[in-house]
Protein backbone atom coordinates (compact mmCIF):
# COMPACT_ATOMS: atom_id res chain seq x y z
CA UNK A 1 0.00 0.00 0.00
CA UNK A 2 1.16 4.06 -0.85
CA UNK A 3 2.16 5.42 2.31
CA UNK A 4 -0.54 8.38 3.11
CA UNK A 5 1.38 11.38 1.57
CA UNK A 6 -2.18 13.46 1.97
CA UNK A 7 -0.59 17.08 4.24
CA UNK A 8 -1.59 16.84 7.84
CA UNK A 9 -4.01 19.66 8.48
CA UNK A 10 -2.06 22.57 9.94
CA UNK A 11 -1.77 25.57 11.95
CA UNK A 12 0.99 28.20 10.70
CA UNK A 13 4.53 27.47 11.34
CA UNK A 14 7.55 29.23 10.95
CA UNK A 15 10.91 28.95 10.78
CA UNK A 16 12.13 27.01 13.76
CA UNK A 17 15.03 30.29 14.85
CA UNK A 18 11.42 32.70 14.72
CA UNK A 19 9.64 30.24 16.86
CA UNK A 20 9.43 30.55 20.52
CA UNK A 21 6.57 28.00 21.00
CA UNK A 22 6.61 24.98 18.41
CA UNK A 23 3.71 22.01 18.72
CA UNK A 24 4.65 19.91 16.24
CA UNK A 25 2.11 16.68 15.42
CA UNK A 26 0.68 16.41 18.72
CA UNK A 27 -1.31 13.30 19.93
CA UNK A 28 -3.07 12.83 22.83
CA UNK A 29 -4.78 9.32 23.15
CA UNK A 30 -6.24 9.10 26.90
CA UNK A 31 -5.92 5.43 28.44
CA UNK A 32 -9.08 4.61 30.03
CA UNK A 33 -10.97 1.89 31.60
CA UNK A 34 -13.32 2.38 29.23
CA UNK A 35 -10.82 2.30 26.42
CA UNK A 36 -8.47 4.55 24.69
CA UNK A 37 -9.97 8.82 24.10
CA UNK A 38 -8.08 10.21 21.67
CA UNK A 39 -8.37 13.90 22.46
CA UNK A 40 -6.15 15.30 20.11
CA UNK A 41 -5.36 13.37 16.68
CA UNK A 42 -2.72 15.86 15.08
CA UNK A 43 -1.97 19.69 15.68
CA UNK A 44 0.85 21.56 14.65
CA UNK A 45 1.31 25.38 14.72
CA UNK A 46 4.17 27.73 16.15
CA UNK A 47 4.16 30.80 17.81
CA UNK A 48 6.42 33.31 17.45
CA UNK A 49 7.86 35.40 20.47
CA UNK A 50 5.42 38.12 21.68
CA UNK A 51 2.56 36.93 19.56
CA UNK A 52 -0.83 37.10 21.26
CA UNK A 53 -2.79 33.96 20.18
CA UNK A 54 -6.17 33.04 21.08
CA UNK A 55 -7.68 29.06 21.22
CA UNK A 56 -11.16 28.22 20.37
CA UNK A 57 -13.28 25.12 19.69
CA UNK A 58 -15.93 23.28 20.60
CA UNK A 59 -16.58 21.61 24.26
CA UNK A 60 -14.27 18.44 24.47
CA UNK A 61 -11.98 19.73 21.72
CA UNK A 62 -9.31 19.26 23.68
CA UNK A 63 -8.20 22.75 24.64
CA UNK A 64 -7.36 21.86 28.14
CA UNK A 65 -5.37 18.73 26.80
CA UNK A 66 -3.29 20.58 24.26
CA UNK A 67 -2.56 23.19 27.19
CA UNK A 68 -1.61 20.70 29.83
CA UNK A 69 0.76 19.18 26.80
CA UNK A 70 2.00 22.13 25.98
CA UNK A 71 2.68 23.30 30.07
CA UNK A 72 4.54 19.90 30.28
CA UNK A 73 2.21 18.81 32.99
CA UNK A 74 1.53 15.84 30.34
CA UNK A 75 3.33 14.16 27.30
CA UNK A 76 1.88 13.86 24.50
CA UNK A 77 1.52 10.26 23.11
CA UNK A 78 2.93 11.55 19.96
CA UNK A 79 4.43 14.25 18.53
CA UNK A 80 6.57 17.24 21.03
CA UNK A 81 6.13 20.64 22.31
CA UNK A 82 9.46 22.79 21.38
CA UNK A 83 10.06 26.12 23.68
CA UNK A 84 12.92 28.31 22.29
CA UNK A 85 13.94 24.84 20.62
CA UNK A 86 14.34 22.79 23.36
CA UNK A 87 11.74 20.04 24.01
CA UNK A 88 9.32 19.89 26.31
CA UNK A 89 9.60 17.21 29.24
CA UNK A 90 7.84 18.81 32.22
CA UNK A 91 7.03 22.33 33.64
CA UNK A 92 9.65 25.04 31.74
CA UNK A 93 10.82 27.57 34.02
CA UNK A 94 9.99 30.44 31.39
CA UNK A 95 5.95 29.43 31.37
CA UNK A 96 3.40 30.50 33.71
CA UNK A 97 0.34 29.01 33.41
CA UNK A 98 -3.38 31.38 34.55
CA UNK A 99 -6.36 28.81 35.50
CA UNK A 100 -10.13 29.35 35.25
CA UNK A 101 -10.63 28.28 39.13
CA UNK A 102 -8.83 31.13 40.78
CA UNK A 103 -10.22 29.91 44.15
CA UNK A 104 -8.12 26.64 43.80
CA UNK A 105 -5.12 28.25 42.61
CA UNK A 106 -4.57 30.60 45.28
CA UNK A 107 -3.69 29.33 48.97
CA UNK A 108 -6.47 31.23 51.38
CA UNK A 109 -4.18 31.02 54.20
CA UNK A 110 -1.56 33.50 52.12
CA UNK A 111 -2.00 36.95 51.63
CA UNK A 112 -2.22 38.89 48.33
CA UNK A 113 1.04 39.76 48.62
CA UNK A 114 2.68 36.65 49.45
CA UNK A 115 0.54 34.23 47.05
CA UNK A 116 2.17 36.72 44.10
CA UNK A 117 5.74 35.98 45.77
CA UNK A 118 5.81 32.91 46.27
CA UNK A 119 6.62 30.94 42.59
CA UNK A 120 9.91 33.89 42.88
CA UNK A 121 10.72 32.74 46.47
CA UNK A 122 10.46 28.99 45.40
CA UNK A 123 12.68 29.78 42.53
CA UNK A 124 15.16 31.73 44.67
CA UNK A 125 14.83 35.31 43.79
CA UNK A 126 16.71 37.35 46.23
CA UNK A 127 14.37 39.16 48.64
CA UNK A 128 14.92 42.92 47.41
CA UNK A 129 14.09 41.74 43.65
CA UNK A 130 11.25 39.67 44.59
CA UNK A 131 9.76 43.18 46.35
CA UNK A 132 10.19 45.04 43.24
CA UNK A 133 8.64 42.18 41.09
CA UNK A 134 5.73 41.91 43.30
CA UNK A 135 5.39 44.89 43.52
CA UNK A 136 5.63 45.95 40.08
CA UNK A 137 3.25 43.21 39.07
CA UNK A 138 0.67 44.32 42.01
CA UNK A 139 0.83 47.71 40.33
CA UNK A 140 0.03 46.32 36.60
CA UNK A 141 -3.01 44.46 37.72
CA UNK A 142 -4.33 47.52 39.61
CA UNK A 143 -4.14 45.62 43.05
CA UNK A 144 -1.72 47.62 44.99
CA UNK A 145 -3.32 49.15 47.46
CA UNK A 146 -4.66 45.53 48.94
CA UNK A 147 -1.13 43.38 49.18
CA UNK A 148 -2.70 42.49 53.14
CA UNK A 149 -5.62 41.02 51.67
CA UNK A 150 -6.55 37.29 51.73
CA UNK A 151 -7.91 36.19 48.24
CA UNK A 152 -11.31 35.42 49.91
CA UNK A 153 -12.13 38.70 50.94
CA UNK A 154 -11.95 39.92 47.23
CA UNK A 155 -14.15 39.57 44.55
CA UNK A 156 -14.00 37.06 41.82
CA UNK A 157 -12.39 39.46 39.89
CA UNK A 158 -9.63 40.55 41.65
CA UNK A 159 -8.82 37.23 43.00
CA UNK A 160 -7.99 36.69 39.36
CA UNK A 161 -5.72 39.26 38.67
CA UNK A 162 -3.92 38.26 41.87
CA UNK A 163 -3.51 34.78 39.50
CA UNK A 164 -3.02 37.22 37.02
CA UNK A 165 -0.08 39.40 38.93
CA UNK A 166 1.46 36.08 40.42
CA UNK A 167 2.28 34.81 36.81
CA UNK A 168 3.65 38.56 35.59
CA UNK A 169 5.86 38.85 38.40
CA UNK A 170 7.36 35.73 37.39
CA UNK A 171 8.08 37.10 34.04
CA UNK A 172 7.63 34.23 32.09
CA UNK A 173 8.57 34.21 28.02
CA UNK A 174 5.30 32.19 27.54
CA UNK A 175 1.64 32.62 29.34
CA UNK A 176 -0.72 30.22 29.01
CA UNK A 177 -4.46 31.20 29.97
CA UNK A 178 -7.34 28.03 29.96
CA UNK A 179 -10.40 30.22 29.94
CA UNK A 180 -9.52 32.27 32.77
CA UNK A 181 -12.39 34.84 32.83
CA UNK A 182 -15.02 31.88 32.55
CA UNK A 183 -16.15 32.51 35.98
CA UNK A 184 -16.06 36.07 36.71
CA UNK A 185 -19.56 38.87 35.40
CA UNK A 186 -19.43 40.21 32.14
CA UNK A 187 -18.28 43.61 33.04
CA UNK A 188 -15.04 42.60 34.99
CA UNK A 189 -14.50 40.26 32.23
CA UNK A 190 -14.19 42.83 29.90
CA UNK A 191 -12.02 44.66 32.15
CA UNK A 192 -9.69 41.82 32.45
CA UNK A 193 -10.00 40.75 28.47
CA UNK A 194 -8.16 45.13 28.65
CA UNK A 195 -6.12 43.57 31.42
CA UNK A 196 -4.39 41.43 29.21
CA UNK A 197 -3.76 43.15 26.06
CA UNK A 198 -2.21 46.04 28.26
CA UNK A 199 -0.13 43.24 30.51
CA UNK A 200 1.27 41.82 27.25
CA UNK A 201 2.09 44.69 25.33
CA UNK A 202 3.88 45.80 28.72
CA UNK A 203 5.48 42.98 29.22
CA UNK A 204 6.12 41.86 25.39
CA UNK A 205 4.89 37.94 26.39
CA UNK A 206 4.06 35.61 24.39
CA UNK A 207 0.23 34.12 25.08
CA UNK A 208 -1.95 31.47 24.52
CA UNK A 209 -5.48 32.02 25.28
CA UNK A 210 -7.57 29.49 25.49
CA UNK A 211 -11.46 30.92 25.25
CA UNK A 212 -14.40 29.19 24.58
CA UNK A 213 -16.05 32.62 24.10
CA UNK A 214 -15.65 33.99 20.65
CA UNK A 215 -16.17 37.34 20.58
CA UNK A 216 -13.36 37.52 23.48
CA UNK A 217 -11.07 35.72 21.13
CA UNK A 218 -11.61 38.02 18.17
CA UNK A 219 -11.16 40.74 20.52
CA UNK A 220 -7.56 40.01 22.54
CA UNK A 221 -6.14 37.85 19.37
CA UNK A 222 -3.65 38.90 17.16
CA UNK A 223 -4.80 35.10 15.64
CA UNK A 224 -7.48 33.11 16.59
CA UNK A 225 -6.70 29.05 16.37
CA UNK A 226 -9.63 26.90 15.90
CA UNK A 227 -9.67 23.69 16.52
CA UNK A 228 -11.88 20.87 15.08
CA UNK A 229 -14.27 18.39 17.06
CA UNK A 230 -12.68 15.42 19.12
CA UNK A 231 -10.29 13.77 17.28
CA UNK A 232 -9.23 17.33 17.29
CA UNK A 233 -6.86 18.78 14.36
CA UNK A 234 -6.65 22.66 13.32
CA UNK A 235 -9.90 23.54 11.45
CA UNK A 236 -8.53 27.46 11.07
CA UNK A 237 -5.29 29.22 11.93
CA UNK A 238 -6.49 32.86 11.68
CA UNK A 239 -5.24 36.13 11.63
CA UNK A 240 -7.10 38.50 12.84
CA UNK A 241 -6.29 42.10 11.09
CA UNK A 242 -7.60 44.60 13.42
CA UNK A 243 -5.99 47.52 14.54
CA UNK A 244 -3.40 47.08 17.53
CA UNK A 245 -5.08 49.61 19.53
CA UNK A 246 -8.39 47.74 20.64
CA UNK A 247 -11.37 49.05 22.87
CA UNK A 248 -14.36 47.88 24.33
CA UNK A 249 -16.79 50.18 22.21
CA UNK A 250 -14.86 50.59 19.34
CA UNK A 251 -13.37 47.47 18.42
CA UNK A 252 -16.20 45.91 19.11
CA UNK A 253 -18.39 48.02 16.70
CA UNK A 254 -16.07 47.80 13.91
CA UNK A 255 -17.87 46.12 10.56
CA UNK A 256 -14.26 44.12 10.46
CA UNK A 257 -14.95 42.80 13.83
CA UNK A 258 -18.52 41.58 12.76
CA UNK A 259 -17.29 39.82 9.84
CA UNK A 260 -14.50 38.08 11.94
CA UNK A 261 -16.81 36.72 14.71
CA UNK A 262 -19.56 35.75 12.29
CA UNK A 263 -16.59 33.69 10.51
CA UNK A 264 -15.25 32.08 13.68
CA UNK A 265 -18.69 31.33 14.86
CA UNK A 266 -19.49 29.75 11.39
CA UNK A 267 -16.73 27.38 11.63
CA UNK A 268 -17.34 26.72 14.93
CA UNK A 269 -20.77 25.81 14.23
CA UNK A 270 -19.25 23.44 11.32
CA UNK A 271 -16.44 21.88 13.88
CA UNK A 272 -19.39 21.01 16.08
CA UNK A 273 -21.75 19.57 13.03
CA UNK A 274 -18.53 17.27 12.71
CA UNK A 275 -17.18 18.65 9.47
CA UNK A 276 -13.23 18.81 9.21
CA UNK A 277 -10.65 20.27 7.17
CA UNK A 278 -10.25 18.47 4.04
CA UNK A 279 -7.08 17.04 4.69
CA UNK A 280 -8.08 15.81 8.21
CA UNK A 281 -10.94 13.79 6.51
CA UNK A 282 -8.50 11.12 5.00
CA UNK A 283 -6.08 11.02 8.58
N1 LIG B 1 -7.89 12.62 32.22
C1 LIG B 1 -8.66 12.22 31.20
N2 LIG B 1 -8.94 10.93 31.02
C2 LIG B 1 -9.72 10.52 30.00
N3 LIG B 1 -10.25 11.33 29.09
C3 LIG B 1 -10.02 12.64 29.21
C4 LIG B 1 -9.22 13.16 30.28
N4 LIG B 1 -9.16 14.52 30.15
C5 LIG B 1 -9.88 14.81 29.05
N5 LIG B 1 -10.40 13.70 28.48
C6 LIG B 1 -11.21 13.63 27.27
O1 LIG B 1 -10.48 14.24 26.21
C7 LIG B 1 -11.31 15.04 25.41
C8 LIG B 1 -10.81 16.48 25.40
O2 LIG B 1 -10.97 17.04 26.71
P1 LIG B 1 -10.46 18.50 27.11
O3 LIG B 1 -10.86 18.75 28.52
O4 LIG B 1 -9.02 18.62 26.76
O5 LIG B 1 -11.33 19.39 26.11
P2 LIG B 1 -11.71 20.94 26.19
O6 LIG B 1 -11.75 21.42 24.78
O7 LIG B 1 -10.77 21.65 27.12
O8 LIG B 1 -13.16 20.87 26.84
P3 LIG B 1 -14.05 22.06 27.46
O9 LIG B 1 -14.14 23.10 26.40
O10 LIG B 1 -15.35 21.39 27.72
O11 LIG B 1 -13.33 22.52 28.70
C9 LIG B 1 -12.72 14.88 25.97
O12 LIG B 1 -13.36 13.84 25.23
C10 LIG B 1 -12.49 14.46 27.39
O13 LIG B 1 -13.55 13.66 27.86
Amino acid sequence: MQPDTTPAPAGKTLPANEAMLSVRGMKKVYKTDGGDIEAVRNLTFDLRAGELACLVGPSGSGKTTLLKCIAGLMAPTEGEVLLNGTKVVGPPKKMAVVFQEYGRSLFPWMRVRENVELPLKNQGVPKAERDRLVDDALEAVGLAHVPQSYPWQLSGGMQQRVAIARAVAYQPEVLLMDEPFAAVDAQTRADLEDLIRTVWKKLGVTVLFVTHDIDESVYLGQRVIILSSSPTVIQEDLDIDLPDERDQLNTRALPRFTELRHHVYEQIQLAKAGHRPAAATQA
